[in-house]
């Protein structure tokens, strides 16, 4: 199978999505190089077990069916993909990359996002909150998480128009187009296998719970934010969009990206203890209208996946097949790791030179945002998750 070199879907990805094909219904498919890999047609010709799960226009059916099928349907597509005798029943279920349309590739159920950079949660208590400790003296002790909007989570291109709402003014309250659009690139894990009420899910048994990751974009409007947050936080600040990349990479294509985290120091309460290493060694990269501002790493982050899993469970809460849970902003210890403008401009007072010329403190009409990742793999070809994408829109008159 010719993989062209940089396209971040090398056979050791082989990362999920929900593709169409003009005209056609939306149905599963498998990226490959610059291909889709339609796996509902490579179902209806026998080549794979079940076509329920990928005649469909979620994942969310295959997702539930856990890891018991997750598993053998990775190693039957790798087949497919290297043993030259399928060749000719493969080629007719691959379709270039260029000519499908790319959907929002699961049914989100509930939406978290986290808070579990160190880096990021300093800058934006020292900028939020100056004067006062910028790390609360919970941050340690648990991942801070807050729940956000599921059905306002779009898939990369979706139009990202510029939210209106009620922000700070002398000497009354104001409302109008936010003038501080901003960005949170994130990497999110998606549960594909739901668990009991009443039932905590410990850290050990993320992998029978969790289908793969994705790549999020948490649009936040940030003076918004700064009014309205206190004392039970992020509401309509961030509920108007967040993006996600087209692609599921499945947790079994990250084994070469894991890393030991980041020391704790104090040490968790048990229940948050976790004996694997789940640092993810990802790159993050964050480009404005075509231009690198920040590479945040994603291996620095100080809570990881399976701890944010079993505390979001810890009391009981059930999780359902589609749940979202976000990382949280990932920012890194220097300034050109900043996964965040309000970071990046320190609240609009250092505006940020572009390469080509143009500066700019916060998103501005007509700006195009792109964030991408990569992971090492077994192979040369990095692991990747495609782009999430989104062009700002002016607010309706
Ligand atoms: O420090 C605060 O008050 C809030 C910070 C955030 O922007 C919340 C958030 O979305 C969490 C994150 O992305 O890390
Ligand atoms: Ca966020
Ligand atoms: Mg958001």
């Amino acid at each position: 199978m010719p993989v062209p070199e940089g396209s971040g879907f090398g056979v050791h990805n082989l990362p999920y999505g929900v593709f169409s094909q003009r005209g056609e219904l939306p149905r599963v498919g498998v990226a490959i190089g610059e291909q889709v890999l339609d796996l509902a047609e490579l179902a209806s010709s026998g080549l794979l077990a079940d076509r329920r799960w990928f005649a469909a226009g979620s994942l969310n059916a295959f997702m539930a069916a856990g890891r018991a099928v997750w598993q053998p349907t990775r190693d039957r597509v790798i087949t497919l993909l290297t043993d030259m005798s399928y060749r000719d029943e493969v080629e007719p279920a691959l379709y270039p990359m260029s000519d499908v349309e790319l959907h929002m590739p699961f049914e989100v159920a509930d939406y978290v996002d986290f808070y579990s950079s160190r880096e990021h949660a300093t800058n934006l208590g020292r900028i939020l909150r100056p004067g006062g400790e910028p790390l609360l003296p919970n941050w340690t002790r648990l991942p801070v998480g807050y729940h956000g909007r599921a059905g306002t989570v779009v898939p990369s291109g979706t139009p990202i128009v510029r939210p209106r709402g009620q922000r700070k003014g002398e000497p009354e309250p104001v409302f109008g187009p936010t003038a501080k659009l901003d960005v949170e690139a994130e990497v999110g894990f998606v549960i594909g296998v739901p668990s009991a009420l009443g039932r905590p899910v410990s850290t050990g048994a993320f992998r029978d719970h969790v289908f793969g990751f994705v790549l999020v974009n948490d649009w936040s409007a940030r003076d918004i934010q700064a009014w309205e947050y206190q004392p039970l936080g992020p509401f309509l600040a961030k509920s108007f969009a967040t993006s996600v990349s087209p692609w599921v990479v499945p947790v079994d294509a990250l084994g070469a990206a894991r890393v030991r985290p980041p020391e704790q120091d104090p040490e968790p309460l048990p229940y948050l203890r976790c004996d694997e290493p789940w640092g993810l060694d990802l790159t993050l990269r964050i480009e404005l209208n075509g231009q690198v501002v920040s590479r945040p790493p994603f291996a620095g982050m100080y809570w990881t996946a399976p701890q944010q899993l079993a505390h979001a469970t810890a009391n009981g809460a059930a999780l359902r097949t589609g749940d979202l849970m976000a990382s949280g902003t990932v920012s890194g210890p220097r300034r050109e790791q900043r996964g965040s403008l309000i970071e990046l401009t320190w609240n609009g007072t250092e505006p940020l030179e572009l390469p080509d010329g143009t500066k700019r403190v916060f998103l501005e009409d007509g700006d195009t945002v792109r964030v991408t990742a990569t992971a090492p793999s077994p192979d040369v070809d990095p692991i990747g998750f495609g782009d999430v994408i989104g062009t700002v829109y002016p607010s309706p008159a």
